[in-house]
């Protein structure tokens, strides 16, 4: 069934594995969306074949979604989905001043440090946050692979007085979807468990080039996250997260649900483009030299993402 309100017009920035997924998925639930991608070539694509999504039982289905690049600048509409890399934000930033103040903007970033970019340039009451656990596989310009269930939960940074109409109408549509979607009050709890399971998940699976589900596989890898969930926890808890065992249970349970993923880690390493490692570990590192918390198992991961980013070792383009 539709939800009752059916005045968004989102628009997804961003036409990579995760925002081509959520543009599917919302517009085949009945929803305006427009996607804004880097390149013409893309936008012109999307415009002549539609766009392809494979679910996760492996049928296709095909949607045809507005598409146009960036250059021409941001469409019209009510709610901003940001489905870019965190390091690929700070060019998109003046955009985002010229927005309706009715407008509502979902950054969908991994890691931590985009709150603070967008805290410059939009209103409090404009600025809400995802963390979601949904694996996505962007297969070409037009086709994108679900390649894991998960939750999404959105939501303001800190707690406010009042609920946002038009994030309870994305939860509504993004729930209408098949999505399992939840309106939060305060997203800074989440993003810090999101944090502490990219900081283990992606880099490992980055280093190793495996998929998720297979660092479960070995006693060796297991162990080497328990380690790094163990360092990455002190450092939480000075930023006031406490953090404990269920919170390991989650990062372990989201390596099964998402076990045929590649973290977008790999997926980076493999394109030979750079990662979020910066804003993932490199964020944990620099908080616990704040603080005087030992970070060397973060660290070293740090530096091992990125030489490996900056080589052209990856699958891809690997040298001969
Ligand atoms: N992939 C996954 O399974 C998950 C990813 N995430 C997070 O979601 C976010 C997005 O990740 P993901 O979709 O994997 O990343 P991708 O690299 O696949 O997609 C990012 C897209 O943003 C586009 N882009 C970059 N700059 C601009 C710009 N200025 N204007 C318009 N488009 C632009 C890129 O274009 P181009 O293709 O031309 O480079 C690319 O298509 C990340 O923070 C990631 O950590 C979270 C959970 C799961
Ligand atoms: C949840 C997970 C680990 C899915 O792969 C992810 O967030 C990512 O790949 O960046």
């Amino acid at each position: 069934m539709q939800p009752v309100t059916s005045d968004l017009q989102v628009v997804v920035v961003g036409g990579g594995s995760v925002g081509l997924l959520y543009a599917a998925r919302l517009a085949l639930a009945g929803l305006s969306v427009t996607v804004v991608t880097r390149s013409s070539l893309q936008a012109n694509q999307l415009m002549e074949q539609g766009l392809s999504l494979q679910r996760l039982d492996g049928t296709k289905t095909k949607v045809m979604v507005p598409a146009r690049p960036i250059e021409a600048g941001l469409p019209a509409g009510n709610l901003y989905l940001l489905a870019v890399k965190q390091p690929d934000l700070p060019p998109l930033l003046p955009a985002l001043t010229d927005l309706n103040p009715a407008a509502r903007v979902v950054a969908l970033q991994n890691g931590m440090g985009h709150q603070e970019m967008l805290a410059e340039v939009l209103a409090d009451a404009q600025c809400f946050f995802a963390i979601h656990t949904e694996g996505a596989r962007r297969h070409s310009a037009t086709e994108v692979e679900h390649t894991g269930t998960g939750t999404l939960r959105v939501g303001p940074w800190q707690e406010r007085n009042s609920r946002d109409p038009v994030i309870a109408s994305f939860v509504e549509w993004a729930s209408a979807a098949g999505i399992t979607a939840i309106y939060e009050k305060a997203i800074e709890p989440h993003a810090w468990r999101k944090l502490l399971a990219n900081a283990l998940i992606n880099p490992l699976t980055a280093l190793f080039e495996i998929p998720n589900g297979a660092l479960l596989d070995s006693s060796h890898t297991q162990a080497l996250m328990r380690d790094l969930f163990d360092e990455a926890a002190q450092v939480a808890a000075f930023a006031g997260q406490k953090i404990g065992e269920k919170d390991w249970q989650e990062i372990v349970v989201i390596c099964r649900s998402t076990s045929r993923n590649l973290s977008s880690m790999l997926q980076d390493v493999m394109k030979n483009r750079s990662t979020e490692v910066q804003s993932i570990n490199g964020y944990l590192v620099e908080l616990g030299k704040k603080s005087g918390i030992p970070t060397p198992l973060h660290e070293t991961l740090l530096r091992v993402i990125l030489l490996k980013s900056g080589m052209g070792i990856g699958k891809e383009g690997r040298r001969q």
